[in-house]
Parts: C-alpha cells; structure tokens; sequence
C-alpha cells in the first residue's frame, strides 16, 4: 500500500479573483457596468468584471471594495454573490467570485490603468461584448435579473 502523502506536498489552493458587476440602479437595474482590459497583451480588449486578485491574508469582499477604488475610482455597496458559493474556474490555479454591486458615492467610474472603456450595457446589448469565458455564467445570470 502506498503511505498517504504529508499534508505539506499537498497541492496549493487555488488563488481568488473577485469581481462586480455593478448595476445601475440597487431596485430596478436595467444596466450592467462591462470593462475592457488594457493588460495584459494576452486578455487586452476582452470584457470583464472590474475585481481583481485577493492578497493573502485578506478578505475577499475588502479585496473587491479595494480593487473597485483603484480601478474605478468609486465606492461600492455589495448586493448578492452570484456564484453564490461555487466560484467559477478561471485556470486549475485561479477561482472567480462575483457580487452584485452599486455605487455607494456619486461618482460615474472611471477607468485607470487596467481598463481602456467602460460600458453599461442593457440586457439586449450583454452579448455585444467579447466577456472572457469564465465570465460567462455570470453573465446569464444578470441577463435574467436586468429589466
Ligand atoms: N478582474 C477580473 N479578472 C478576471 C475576470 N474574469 C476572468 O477570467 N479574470 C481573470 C483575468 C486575470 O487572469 C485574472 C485577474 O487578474 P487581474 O489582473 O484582474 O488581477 P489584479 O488586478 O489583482 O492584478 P495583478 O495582481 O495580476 O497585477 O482573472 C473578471 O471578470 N474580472
């Protein structure tokens, strides 16, 4: 029989991202918030949630209300997770969260370094964008919850 392998050769979780999809209104959204990427070369001009990596150590909704201040410029509120529990596969190595989200100041977002466009798109104009794959499953579900 062979031994069990010590706990420590164990592979590494994987690391999360999370995201927003932040809507325009908390009651009646009927728009959604799609940014397009400025970097990497590889991922450059794909949509995606505005989020970001979670550093360790911290929690992930504090890593989201962070990367939405750097990326955007904009507090947000939280709504309801989406993947609601099981987070979506980026790689074998990378796991996606997504929250709903609205803004809790009154600014409009702005892009930084890692977007080069913002839209907020309806739910007839969801499909008109080039969301990255993972991104997709969660884009449905927003399909359906958009007036
Ligand atoms: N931010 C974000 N990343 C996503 C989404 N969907 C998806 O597959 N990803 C992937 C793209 C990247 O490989 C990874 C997130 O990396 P990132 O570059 O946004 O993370 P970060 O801001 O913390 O940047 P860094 O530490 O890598 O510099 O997750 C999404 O909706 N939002």
């Amino acid at each position: 029989m062979t031994p069990a392998a010590p706990e420590t050769t164990g592979p590494e979780p994987p690391g999360l991202v999370v995201a927003a999809a932040i809507l325009d209104d908390p009651v009646r959204p009927r728009r959604l918030l799609a940014a397009r990427r400025s970097r990497p070369a590889e991922l450059a001009g794909r949509w995606e949630f505005p989020g970001g990596k979670v550093e360790p150590g911290e929690a992930p909704i504090d890593a989201l209300v962070r990367e939405i201040v750097e990326e955007l410029g904009v507090m947000i509120e939280l709504g309801t997770e989406l993947s609601d529990g099981t987070p979506w596969m980026i790689t074998p190595a990378w796991r996606l969260r997504v929250w709903t989200a609205t803004r809790a100041d009154g600014r409009e977002p702005a892009p930084a370094d890692s977007h080069d466009q913002l839209r907020w798109l309806g739910r007839a104009e969801l499909a008109t964008v080039d969301w990255l794959p993972p991104d997709r499953p969660a884009v449905r579900l927003l399909g359906a919850l958009l007036r």
